[in-house]
C-alpha cells in the first residue's frame, strides 16, 4: 500500500519525461530485424519494453544496455532464430501483436505466453487478419486469449480493411506484409499512431501513407539497415503531470522535450478545448515532431468526446476523465469501448475510482458521463490500480486534490510505462518555480 500525498501548495518546475514506450519498443523490434548497429537513446527501461528487448534477445539478437541507451547488434530477420522457452510478453500487448506479426512469416514456431492481465486480452484482432488474408497459421486459446502458437508461414500480399482502430493491429500487419511475396495495402478504420510507417521508412523500408491518412501501402522485402534512433518524451507519461498542472491549484509545471506527433496529441486538444492554461514550444528535430509544453493552474470547461477523437487520446482517457472531474458541468466519453480490453477494463476501473473520490459518474457500455465539481466528498480513502500502470498513477493525481492523504494498492504497476513516476511527482511537489 502506499501512501498519496497532496499538493496544498501546488507542483512547479521542469521535468523531462521518460522515452516514448511506442517508439522505444519499434527502436527495439526494427533494430532486430535490420542489419548493423541501431544506437537507441533515452530509451524507456519500463516493465513492457524490457519484455520486448528480452524476446528479441532469445531470438539470438545481441544487445547491450547502459540506463536509457541500448545498442542492438542486429543481422536482419533472417537471423531471428526459433526461442528455445516459449516467450513472456509479461503485461505488454504491444509486444504481443506486434510480434505474432514479426513471427508469422519466419521459418520456425513460437509460443507466447503473458501475465493474469495479458492472457485476458483478445488477440484474435490480429491473429484472424494475419491468417485469412496474410496466410499466417496462429492458435490462440478457444477464448481467442494467449498463450499463442505462432506457427511461422510464406505469406502473400493483401488488400485489408481494418476491423478495429488499432495501431497494435496495424502494425502487425505491416510487420507481415513486409515479409509477403506482392505489395499490401492496409485500410484504417480510423488513423492511429503512425510509428511504427515513421521509423520504418527512417530504416529503409518503402511504406506509403495516403492523403486520407488511412490507406498505407506496403513493399515487401526491403533492405533494413540499422540507425540511431533518439525517443523523444512519451506524451502519455507527460499527460499525468499535464493534468496535475491543470487542476492542482497555484501549479505551474514544464514537460520537456515530449512527443507531438499529431496522431497522439489528442490530450492537448482536449487541454485547449477545455480552457486549460496551456503553451508549446516547438522544437527542431530530424524525426518525430517534438516539443516543450508548459501548463500552470485552469478553470476547466466540460467536454464532449466522440468515437474519432478516441485514437489521439487512447491512453489518456482515464486522465480526460478525472479532467472532466473538475470541469465546471457535466462531460460524456463515447465510442471508447476499446478502453474494455486494455490492462483493465478502463471503463469500469475508472468509474470505481472516481466514485471513491466522491464524483458522480454514470457507466456507459462505450464510455462515461462526469459531473464535474470543484471540491469532491471522498467517501474511500483506499484507492487501486487494479494492477493497471495508468489506473495508479491517475489515482496518484487525483489524490493531489483531497484533502487528506489517500492510499494506494497495487502501486507498483507504475513501472510498466513509468518507473520513476512517483519520484519524478516528488521532484514537482517540491519544486521550485519554472
Ligand atoms: O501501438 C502501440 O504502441 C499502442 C497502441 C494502442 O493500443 P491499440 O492498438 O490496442 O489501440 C495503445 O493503447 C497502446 O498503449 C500502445
Ligand atoms: C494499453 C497499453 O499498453 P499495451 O496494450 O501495450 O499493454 C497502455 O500502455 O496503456
Amino acid at each position: 500500500m502506499k501512501k498519496l500525498v497532496t499538493a496544498p501548495y501546488g507542483l512547479h518546475g521542469s521535468l523531462t519525461v521518460p522515452g516514448d514506450k511506442s517508439i522505444s519498443h519499434r527502436a527495439v523490434m526494427l533494430g532486430s530485424i535490420s542489419k548493423g548497429k541501431t544506437v537507441i537513446h533515452h530509451f524507456l527501461a519500463g516493465d513492457d519494453c524490457l519484455s520486448t528487448l528480452a524476446a528479441f534477445n532469445a531470438m539470438g539478437v545481441k544487445s547491450e544496455r547502459d540506463g536509457e541507451t541500448v545498442i542492438i547488434y542486429g543481422n536482419g530477420i533472417d537471423a531471428l532464430k526459433e526461442p528455445a522457452q516459449p516467450l513472456d510478453m509479461g503485461n505488454s500487448g504491444t509486444t504481443t501483436r506486434l510480434l505474432m506479426g514479426i513471427l508469422a512469416g519466419r521459418d520456425f514456431e513460437t509460443r507466447l505466453f503473458g501475465d493474469a492481465s495479458l492472457q485476458k486480452r483478445p488477440m484474435k484482432r490480429v491473429s484472424e487478419p494475419l491468417s485469412h488474408f496474410l496466410g499466417a497459421r496462429i492458435e490462440l486459446t478457444d477464448n481467442g486469449t494467449l498463450p499463442a502458437t505462432i506457427y511461422g508461414q510464406k505469406l502473400h500480399g493483401t488488400h485489408y480493411q481494418m476491423q478495429v482502430a488499432s495501431a497494435q493491429v496495424k502494425s502487425a500487419l505491416i510487420f507481415a506484409a513486409l515479409q509477403a511475396d506482392t505489395p499490401s495495402t492496409i485500410i484504417e478504420k480510423l488513423p492511429t499512431r503512425n510509428h511504427t510507417e515513421i521509423m520504418l521508412n527512417q530504416f529503409g523500408a518503402n511504406i506509403e501513407t495516403a492523403a486520407d491518412q488511412k490507406t498505407i501501402r506496403v513493399m515487401p522485402k526491403p533492405e533494413l539497415t540499422g540507425q540511431t534512433v533518439e525517443v523523444p518524451g512519451d506524451i502519455s507519461s507527460a499527460a499525468f503531470f499535464l493534468t496535475a498542472g491543470a487542476i492542482v491549484a497555484n501549479s505551474r509545471i514544464r514537460l520537456e522535450r515530449v512527443n507531438l506527433n499529431p496522431t497522439r496529441t489528442g490530450i492537448i486538444t482536449v487541454l485547449q478545448k477545455m480552457g486549460a492554461d496551456l503553451q508549446i514550444e516547438a522544437l527542431p528535430t530530424d524525426g518525430e515532431p517534438l516539443g516543450n509544453i508548459t501548463i500552470a493552474t485552469s478553470q476547466l470547461k466540460p467536454i464532449e468526446i466522440e468515437a474519432e477523437d478516441i485514437p489521439a487520446v487512447i491512453d489518456e482517457l482515464p486522465l480526460v476523465a478525472l479532467l472532466a472531474a473538475c470541469a465546471a458541468g457535466t462531460s460524456s466519453i463515447r465510442g471508447a469501448e476499446e478502453l474494455r480490453v486494455k490492462e483493465t477494463d478502463r471503463i469500469q476501473t475508472v468509474v470505481a475510482e472516481l466514485r471513491k473520490l466522491g464524483v458522480e459518474v454514470e457507466e456507459l457500455t462505450d464510455g462515461m458521463i462526469i459531473k464535474g465539481r470543484s471540491q469532491w466528498a471522498i467517501n474511500d480513502d483506499q484507492l487501486d490500480s487494479y494492477g493497471d500502470h495508468r489506473i495508479g498513477m491517475m489515482d496518484a493525481i487525483a489524490a493531489l486534490k483531497a484533502d487528506r492523504p489517500l492510499q494506494l494498492a497495487n502501486a507498483d504497476a507504475v513501472s510498466v510505462s513509468y518507473p520513476g513516476f512517483f519520484q519524478d511527482l516528488e521532484r514537482l511537489l517540491g519544486g521550485d518555480l519554472a
